[in-house]
């Protein structure tokens, strides 16, 4: 029996090159697929995962119905098992219950990717209506990780150098590279939970522990160790919010 099933996480988590896997497996055992993705940063019409894989794709625009699209190619003849759906977020909610009715009606897999929550935290619209109706959400093994070491849970949106909760839903970037020197004028961070909280990306950090002003604070608090991080931070006592700002 088909399924929709939801693969989540953050950003830089693995997702996109999961999606050309799950492509790449089942057209190896001669199910035929269709790949669509929305807005990926390398261009319309490709999916790319930063493993340097790419394939192309079909782009989702609003107007878009999977519903109608899926009947008349199956109409006209196609053969079509499985959808593989990345940037699933960008989806209208009325589009994935388009996908949820393929399953159902037509037998048809779906399986979509994107991440959870945007830059303030919030649900995607996509994502919100995957997680109303999939048959399974999957959390990615490969955890993203903050820059203290632990599992990222939240994607930091980084405007200028300055880490912003306001502005609009939907705009397309990159996370940086570590170490990297460019920096874009719009660029994203995986952080904990508790990071996010405190506005403390790994500039604002890197920053903290090399300003004199810090000094009579537990500077040990303030370092920027590379992760995996000390296995005693999660015991640290917690950074005053006034210092992350
Ligand atoms: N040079 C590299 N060597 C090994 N793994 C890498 C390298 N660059 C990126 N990755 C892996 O690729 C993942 C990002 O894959 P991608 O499919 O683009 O993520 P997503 O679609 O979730 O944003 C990273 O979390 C990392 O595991
Ligand atoms: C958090 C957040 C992200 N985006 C954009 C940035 C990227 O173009 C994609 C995510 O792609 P990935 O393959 O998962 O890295 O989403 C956005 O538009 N708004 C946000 O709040």
């Amino acid at each position: 029996m088909a399924e929709l099933v939801f693969f989540s996480g953050t950003m830089d988590c693995g997702k996109s090159t999961l999606a050309l896997q799950m492509d790449h497996n089942h057209a190896a055992r001669g199910r035929v697929g269709l790949i669509y993705t929305k807005l990926d940063r390398a261009g319309a019409n490709v999916l790319s995962s930063r493993l340097g894989l790419s394939r192309g794709s079909l782009e989702v625009g609003d107007d878009l119905d999977f519903w109608e699209s899926t009947v008349s190619r199956a109409t006209a003849g196609a053969r079509i098992d499985y959808l593989v759906c990345d940037e699933a977020q960008f989806y209208t909610a009325a589009q994935v219950d388009q996908l949820a009715r393929v399953v159902d009606e037509m037998d048809v897999d779906v399986f979509a990717f994107g991440i959870t929550t945007d830059f303030r935290t919030e649900l995607f619209p996509g994502s919100k209506r995957l997680i109303e109706l999939a048959d399974r959400v999957s959390v990615l093994q490969v955890e993203a990780l903050c820059w203290c070491g632990r599992r990222a849970t939240t994607n930091a949106r980084v405007v200028d150098g300055q880490m912003v909760v306001e502005g609009e839903q939907v705009v397309v970037g990159d996370t940086a590279p570590a170490g990297s020197e460019v920096v874009p004028e719009v660029e994203y961070e995986v952080l904990c939970r508790r990071h996010y909280m405190r506005r403390m990306t790994s500039h604002a950090a890197r920053a903290a522990s090399i300003s004199p002003e810090v000094l009579p604070f537990d500077l040990d608090v303030c370092a920027v160790p590379s992760p995996p991080a000390h296995p005693s931070e999660s015991t640290r006592p917690p950074l005053p919010i006034t210092q992350a700002d």
